[in-house]
This record gives C-alpha cells, sequence and structure tokens, in this order.
C-alpha cells in the first residue's frame, strides 16, 4: 500500500515532519519520498505545484488521491489504516475532545512560533519594525506559556491526549523546533520534560531533520522568551 504513495518534504519543516511521523506509526514505511531544499526554491517548482498550487510543502499523493495540507494528511492515514500500526485517535469521548482542541491548536503555535523565526526571511528588509518582532515575540511567548500550563495538568511522562495521539503528532515538531531555536528549559520546565519524553521515541528519531542531526548546535533567537 506505502508503495502507491509519494512525499514531497523539506527538511526542519514541522508541517512536513507530522506527514512522516503518522506514516511510521501507521507501519507505512517504504513510500517514496523527495527532499526539496527550501533555499534553491525548490518549493515552488512545477513538480510541486502540480501537486500543491500553493508551492509548499509537505505535498502528498496516494494513488490519484492528493493531499497538501498536513493535518488533513495525517487524519487520512489514520482514517484509512485504522487497524495497522498505533492507534492515533482515542476512543473515550474526553481523550477524543482534547486531542482534536490540541490538533487545530497546534497550527497557531506553529504559526506565531514562524512569525518570530523565520521574520527576516518573510518580511522585507524596508518593511521591518522593532515593534512587529516585540509583538510576534509576546504573542509567541503567552502561547509557549498556554502549552505549558496543558502540561501541567496532565500526568508525568504522559503525552498531550492520554496515549500517544495525533496531537502529539502535529504539536511534537512545533516545540522541538522551538528548542531547536534557543527555549530555554529553564523557563519551559514541562515543555522540555515533554520533548525529551518524545525525542526518542522511534517513527520520531528516525525522521528527525537530517540537517539537525548533522549540525546539533541549534540556535538562539528564542532564547529570551
Ligand atoms: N498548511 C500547510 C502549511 C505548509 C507550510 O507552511 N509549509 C512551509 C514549510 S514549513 C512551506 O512550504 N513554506 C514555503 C512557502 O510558503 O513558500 C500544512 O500544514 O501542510
Amino acid at each position: 500500500m506505502a508503495k502507491l504513495m509519494s512525499l514531497l518534504w523539506g527538511a526542519g519543516s514541522p508541517p512536513c515532519w507530522r506527514v512522516m511521523i503518522t506514516l511510521e506509526e501507521k507501519k507505512l514505511q517504504g513510500y517514496k519520498r523527495k527532499l526539496l531544499s527550501f533555499e534553491k526554491g525548490e518549493h515552488k517548482s512545477q513538480e510541486v505545484l502540480v501537486v500543491n498550487p500553493r508551492g509548499q510543502l509537505p505535498a502528498f499523493k496516494h494513488g490519484d488521491i492528493i493531499l497538501n495540507e498536513s493535518c488533513a494528511t495525517c487524519l487520512y492515514l489514520e482514517n484509512q489504516f485504522k487497524s495497522q500500526g498505533i492507534k492515533l485517535i482515542p476512543d473515550s469521548a474526553d481523550d477524543q475532545a482534547t486531542m482534536y482542541q490540541h490538533m487545530m491548536e497546534g497550527l497557531a503555535l506553529t504559526d506565531k512560533l514562524n512569525s518570530v523565526i523565520y521574520y527576516d526571511c518573510s518580511v522585507p528588509e524596508e518593511e521591518r519594525h522593532d515593534s512587529a518582532v516585540k509583538r510576534n515575540k509576546e504573542a509567541l511567548t503567552a502561547e509557549l506559556k498556554l502549552w505549558e500550563g496543558y502540561l501541567e495538568n496532565v500526568a508525568a511522562g504522559s503525552y498531550l491526549a492520554g496515549a500517544f495521539s495525533l496531537a502529539d503528532v502535529i504539536v511534537f515538531p512545533s516545540i522541538a523546533c522551538a528548542f531547536r531555536f534557543g527555549l530555554s528549559v529553564g523557563r519551559y520546565p514541562k515543555l522540555a520534560k515533554y520533548y525529551s519524553l518524545l525525542k526518542n521515541r522511534a517513527s520520531i528519531k528516525t525522521t528527525w531533520p537530517p540537517h539537525w542531526v548533522a549540525s546539533p548546535q541549534g540556535y538562539d533567537i528564542l532564547k529570551d522568551l
């Protein structure tokens, strides 16, 4: 089945990482995948545009079915391969509600993270303002504190919605990205604990961004948050 699947992806992209973790968890190894370079602008190539007219990654195909939104792809894979690999949507009403809630909130976290980390790449120099940088950092800090609070309420050594679920698949890559970009372990102890619990999970370890493995030293953009 995985042989009919193909993924165009970019390294270090949380949305791409979500799809790769899901494919691992659902035992769909063996799919075709092609690593494209954002630096070289390969995400705007014709090869991507036919799958995703926005020229964004991930761009996923299962036979003739196209999915170019990461959350939609993860939900699709879980629903199509329910009994294969790990079950990623819990049954209980409580856990399911928490899972869907955190999954969707995870998108806000990614947006706020991007608005700080990629500010210089996404805003032309003449349009940049210190006040915007400050506002984006404040919004990200408030968001991260929310997540620190959510993790305060889950049992120690636990996941976002009971057992490992799509909430973790969607949110973890952004948390990992935050620490890669210098988030303070001391100021966000619950997030740091969650990060160290999940980073060794097989599906996550095998799909760890290759350039993070090659150069483990990250950045310090978020160190003051
Ligand atoms: N909604 C999309 C967002 C994908 C996305 O933002 N991809 C980024 C990489 S992390 C991208 O391709 N950016 C290039 C661009 O927007 O031109 C999803 O979750 O799949």
